[in-house]
């Protein structure tokens, strides 16, 4: 089949310094992963998070582990308690921390221990905008993002929000890591387009695992 041709050509290639793109390499574990964020969602439901300047993300967010991103109008921030529920954020499950250790050692980076992991979810239309994770102190420690579902146009610059954009199409089970020089570089998701996927049905879910605190500190 056509599909599966595109996906043996497609290989690991390296976006800039310290960034990678893994393609496939979550896909054994494409249907444990949806199963257990439906879990997750169910005790820390998604919701669309308000920026600093009073506007609605379109994506629909979540989160696991002992640190969740949070934004509202006082600002960007990691948050301990779901400030939804006013629980703890459910746990960040074993094997995704295996999983997340796993690609980032493939990308380069040993030892990723991940405090948290955001769960975005993209409904038609939705998007990101080009931006900078920056909210966390660990910027020693990568970034692992994992795309489940309907294909999305990833978007990924460099240091400054000038600079070129290279387009990544990317499909359920694909990876990018990015850390090191690439740690801050821009990038974004282009407006999903409305199509189906066998799991998902409309929508595209999005892991990214992220080590908050330095590694020394508690
Ligand atoms: O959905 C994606 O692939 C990217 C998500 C992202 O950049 C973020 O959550 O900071
Ligand atoms: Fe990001």
């Amino acid at each position: 089949m056509m599909d599966d041709l595109f996906k043996t050509i497609r290989q690991t290639e390296t976006l800039g310094p310290g960034a990678a793109f893994l393609p496939g390499r979550a896909l054994d574990q494409e249907r444990s992963l949806i199963e257990t964020i439906e879990t997750i969602a169910a005790f820390s439901p998604l919701r669309r998070l308000q920026t600093p300047g009073g506007r609605q993300f379109s994506v629909r967010m979540t989160n696991c582990g002992e640190l969740g991103w949070h934004s509202d109008r006082s600002g960007y921030r990691y948050e301990s308690v779901d400030p939804l529920t006013g629980k703890d954020w459910p746990d960040l499950p074993q094997e995704w921390a295996r999983l997340a250790r796993d690609l980032a050692q493939e990308a380069g980076f040993d030892g990723f221990t991940p405090q948290a992991c955001l769960i975005n979810c993209y409904e038609p239309g939705a998007r990101m905008g080009l931006h900078q994770d920056r909210d966390e102190e660990a910027l020693e420690s990568p970034i692992v993002s994992i795309s489940l579902g309907v294909p999305a146009l990833f978007l990924f610059g460099g240091v400054a929000r000038t600079d070129a954009v290279r387009k990544i199409p990317l499909l359920s089970g694909d990876v990018v890591v990015w850390g090191g020089r690439s740690r801050l570089f821009y990038h974004g998701i282009a407006p999903l387009k409305p199509d189906m996927h066998p799991l998902t049905g409309a929508l595209r879910w999005n892991l990214t695992f992220r080590r908050v605190r330095a590694q020394d500190s508690p």
